[in-house]
């Protein structure tokens, strides 16, 4: 549905240089540190910052080749997008009518009904929540069959943040070929969203997997010295340095639990895999 190869931004002090795939029928989570280079990937995807080089593809299309009507197959939230907080939703209303022409005003009111969002309350009034499920009700309001969110779960806490996926799994649900882009920097809000995950640091995608194969077979080996130094090393990726000896990062859990059975071997959560990756050192 999305294929992204080689896409190259280059400012001052950082280069992105990341290539990913967005397939039907999935959730793709990209996740990385604040700076990491997300936003700056999604705005060129597309199209509002000019790359300095790569090739996107969407629906089977370039994007350089896009017209308005493809445009409207796509659900964005960004993260510093919004509407003008002095405008209220019952004016928002005609403007999306007239920029969707698959706008279900419908589901649309139900949507805002369901979560209690006013339709004459300025959105500057409105809550962190309230303005972020806003955002996500305009993108999937026009049946969209890829949405591209940055950061939707930003700030929210536990409670609005589930509603927030819940809508998103929603989504999902109604058409097996629809697809999601979202991105976050707090691992937790997108595992159990997500079916497919790419770890960006500094610019550059250091890890893609399944996320059921992330949370299955990858985990933490801490290790002595002298554990350390006879351990079979293949499938091990990342080595930190610890007081104890070594934390080892691998993604062959069971082979480990098989062989060294006196070793202590904790499944690693996402946040563990995505600190190793960057901050371990390669074999
Ligand atoms: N217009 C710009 N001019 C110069 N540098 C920029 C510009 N936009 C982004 N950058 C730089 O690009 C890098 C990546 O920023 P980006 O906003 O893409 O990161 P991010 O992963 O979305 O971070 P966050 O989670 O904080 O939103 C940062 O170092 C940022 O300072």
């Amino acid at each position: 549905m999305l294929e992204v190869k080689r896409l190259q931004k280059v400012y001052d002090t950082f280069e992105l240089d990341c290539s990913f795939t967005v397939k039907s029928g999935r959730v793709t989570g990209l996740i990385g540190q604040n700076g990491a280079g997300k936003s700056t990937a999604f705005k060129a995807i597309l199209g509002l910052i000019a790359k300095d080089s790569g090739k996107i593809v969407m629906f089977g299309k370039d994007i350089e080749q896009f017209t308005n009507q493809d445009k409207e197959q796509i659900g964005v939230a960004l993260a510093d997008s919004g509407f003008s907080g002095y405008l209220r939703i019952k004016d928002i209303l005609p403007v999306l009518q007239a920029m969707y022409a698959e706008f279900d005003k419908e589901f649309f009111l139900r949507q805002m009904k369901h979560f209690h969002l006013p339709m004459d309350k300025k959105i500057k009034d409105f809550s962190t929540g309230m303005k972020a499920k806003l955002k996500v009700l305009v993108a999937v309001s026009h049946h969209a069959k890829l949405l591209i969110l940055d950061e939707p779960t930003a700030g929210l806490d536990v409670v609005a943040r589930d509603e927030l996926l819940d809508i998103l799994r929603e989504f999902m649900e109604e058409d097996e070929e629809r697809a999601i882009l979202i991105s976050s920097h707090i691992s937790a809000d997108l595992e159990t969203l997500c079916d497919d995950l790419y770890m960006i640091d500094n610019g550059k995608i250091v890890l893609h997997e399944d996320s059921d194969v992330l949370l299955s077979d990858y985990a933490i080996l801490k290790l002595d010295k002298q554990q350390f130094d006879t351990i079979d090393k293949q499938y091990i990726l990342r080595v930190k340095k610890e007081v104890y000896g070594y934390r080892c990062l691998t993604n062959q859990k069971r082979y480990y639990l098989e062989n060294y059975p006196e070793m202590v071997i904790e499944k690693g959560t996402i946040d563990d895999v995505i600190l190793m990756m960057v901050r371990g050192n390669e074999q």
